[in-house]
């Protein structure tokens, strides 16, 4: 099975990691990169994945910026891409869970009973999803977010690493959780917010 990860950095690598314990040959593309990268020889530019992209198998983008990996994930599907989705193989996925297309769920996650992954998400080391969560498309939770039964995180949201969220709390759209953020209270869209409890960000 022929992967195209388009996106040749820490995130794209992770991913790499993860799709070949699960039987995939990845192929690389990256427009700022070429040559050798990490364990593999990218293949070409995000241009030329466009015109190849019906010679793989699975497609996905390893991109960690939200906004970007879902405008990517939209040219692609406009080009005809079949997605993949890589679950490493240490996650542990409820039977009752969905997961959607080009999502990546890392190492030593964790998605429970009733939840709902939508398509594009990053589900990052070790982090959890309990039951009854809904994550919009192009979430990231970062490494060891916690979500708590109930939660809805809104579309291309990012929870940065450790971020942990009471039950049956809502996230907005592209909300912004600082590291170590505890959130336990709903959060409009489009704020960044901070702390413990978290609060609205006040920046520099
Ligand atoms: C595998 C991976 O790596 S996945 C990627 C995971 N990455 C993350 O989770 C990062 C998430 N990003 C953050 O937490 C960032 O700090 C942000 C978005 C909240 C703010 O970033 P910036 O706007 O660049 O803020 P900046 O770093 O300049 O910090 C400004 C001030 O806020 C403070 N601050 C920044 N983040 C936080 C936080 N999470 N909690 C409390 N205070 C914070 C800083 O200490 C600094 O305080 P000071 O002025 O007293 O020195």
């Amino acid at each position: 099975m022929r992967l195209a990860i388009l996106g040749a950095g820490g995130h794209g690598a992770v991913i790499a990691d993860s799709a070949e314990g699960r039987g995939w040959t990845v192929n690389f593309f990256d427009d700022s990169r070429a040559g050798a990268f990490v364990d593999w020889e990218i293949t070409g530019t995000s241009s030329q994945l466009l015109e190849q992209v019906e010679h793989f198998d699975g497609v996905i983008v390893g991109i960690g910026a939200n906004a970007v990996r879902l405008e990517w994930l939209a040219r692609l599907r406009d080009a005809g891409a079949t997605f993949a989705t890589i679950i490493d193989r240490t996650a542990v996925v409820s039977r009752h869970a969905k997961i959607g297309q080009a999502c990546f769920l890392a190492a030593g996650s964790i998605v429970n009973i009733s939840a709902c992954i939508e398509d594009g998400c990053i589900i990052n080391t070790g982090t959890t999803v309990d039951h009854d969560c809904h994550v919009a498309e192009g979430v990231h939770l970062s490494p060891g977010v916690h979500l708590s039964g109930g939660v809805n995180i809104g579309r291309a949201s990012w929870l940065g690493t450790g971020t942990v969220v009471r039950n049956n709390i809502t996230v907005g759209d592209n909300v912004i959780a600082g590291v170590g953020s505890a959130i336990t209270k709903d959060i409009a869209s489009s704020q960044i917010v901070v702390g413990v409890p978290a609060r609205p960000f006040k920046g520099v």
